[in-house]
């Protein structure tokens, strides 16, 4: 097997007829473009490889809609061993009874080779949908691919469902959750943010991959759409600013002194304050406090994201240090 398909990086698949979505899916979350620009996009006739260079690396392919993965002139084993998730992308705009068909084969292809593949079905191009029409769409799409599995003698195979749209922020939301699910430490992220909100008076607050504005890990309370638009709003303002004044960032915080790192808030109409901290090179902290008083407790919430991110980094740190510690191992050791 060729030495460089095998990085040790989560592969993303991205899967699904023709004309679905996937190019433009991948070019609006992780190369910013436009989402009207896609509508000149080609159709995709090779593999398409991106590496995403992140908190945490991991490549995407894109794969041409007409080809079938299963037929025995594909390397199978190649394709989808040591995959992260298998996206599976059916346009809702469109008939979709031939592409959960083939959902339907190529997950039963994987469960009896590769059981624990994650598969993420995008019901997509909702935004052209009437609201009622959407949820209809969304559930009979659903319950077909749930009874044609179990006719095949699936039960419980491991299918997760979203509604997206690159014209809206559920493109970015659903990408985020197939994510967290190969973040190793999410249970632990999630902790230290459930504390950070409690001590802080924060309504909710998103570690989020600042480039690509996938969030790695939120706070346990329900997600409120309009709060999570307005961080994802406000780390646009922010990059907008940043490259236009900012300075070149090294790979990570480390402990000891802090780094000078981009902080900002803004209280807005109502009073609600967005806060935004830099926590690394990759990642930052935005959070929303609905709190009239929230601006005289600016110092409070300065020294909590600052306990926070000296954790957070403690969590990534090990990585760092064996990254470290493999390099050191191959220079001698000078005494
Ligand atoms: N309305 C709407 N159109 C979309 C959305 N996503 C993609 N499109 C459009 O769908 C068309 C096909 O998109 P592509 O990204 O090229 O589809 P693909 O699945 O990569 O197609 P192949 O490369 O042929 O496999 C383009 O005109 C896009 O503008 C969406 O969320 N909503």
């Amino acid at each position: 097997m060729s030495a460089n398909l095998r990085q040790n990086k989560p592969r993303l698949l991205l899967m699904g007829q023709r004309r679905s979505g996937k190019s433009s899916i991948t070019s609006v979350v992780f190369h910013k473009m436009p989402p009207r620009e896609t509508l000149f996009l080609e159709s995709t006739t090779r593999i398409q490889k991106d590496s995403m260079h992140s908190f945490m690396d991991f490549q995407v392919w894109d794969f041409p809609g007409q080809l079938n993965y299963f037929d025995p002139t594909f390397d199978a084993e190649e394709i989808f061993s040591g995959i992260g998730a298998l996206v599976w992308v059916i346009d809702a705009q469109d008939d979709y009874t031939d592409s959960v068909t083939r959902l339907t084969a190529s997950v039963a292809n994987l469960q009896d080779i590769y059981p624990n593949i994650n598969i993420e079905v995008f019901v997509h191009k909702i935004d052209g949908l009437s609201d009622e029409y959407k949820s209809d769409a969304f559930q009979d799409i659903r319950q077909r691919i749930e009874d044609e599995l179990n006719d095949h003698g699936y039960k419980n195979p491991p299918v997760s469902y979203h509604q997206t749209s690159i014209y809206d922020y559920s493109i970015f939301e659903a990408f985020s959750k197939v994510i967290q699910k190969l973040v190793p430490p999410l249970g632990t992220l999630e902790n230290l943010l459930n504390i950070l909100v409690n001590n802080s008076g924060m309504e909710k607050a998103y570690l989020f991959d600042t480039m690509s504005k996938i969030y790695v890990a939120s706070d346990t309370r329900p997600i409120d759409m309009e709060v999570y638009e307005m961080c994802s709003d406000y780390i646009d303002v922010i990059l907008d600013i940043s490259e236009l004044y900012s300075y070149p960032r090294s790979e990570s915080t480390r402990l000891g002194p802090q780094m000078v790192e981009t902080e900002s808030s803004v209280t807005i109409h109502d009073g609600t304050m967005i806060y935004l901290k830099e926590m690394n090179k990759y990642l930052c902290l935005v959070s929303v406090i609905k709190h009239p008083d929230a601006k005289d407790k600016k110092g409070l919430l300065d020294y909590n994201a600052h306990i926070f991110q000296d954790a957070l980094n403690e969590v990534f740190a090990r990585g760092w240090e064996k990254q470290e510690n493999s390099e050191a191992a191959k220079e001698p050791a000078e005494h």
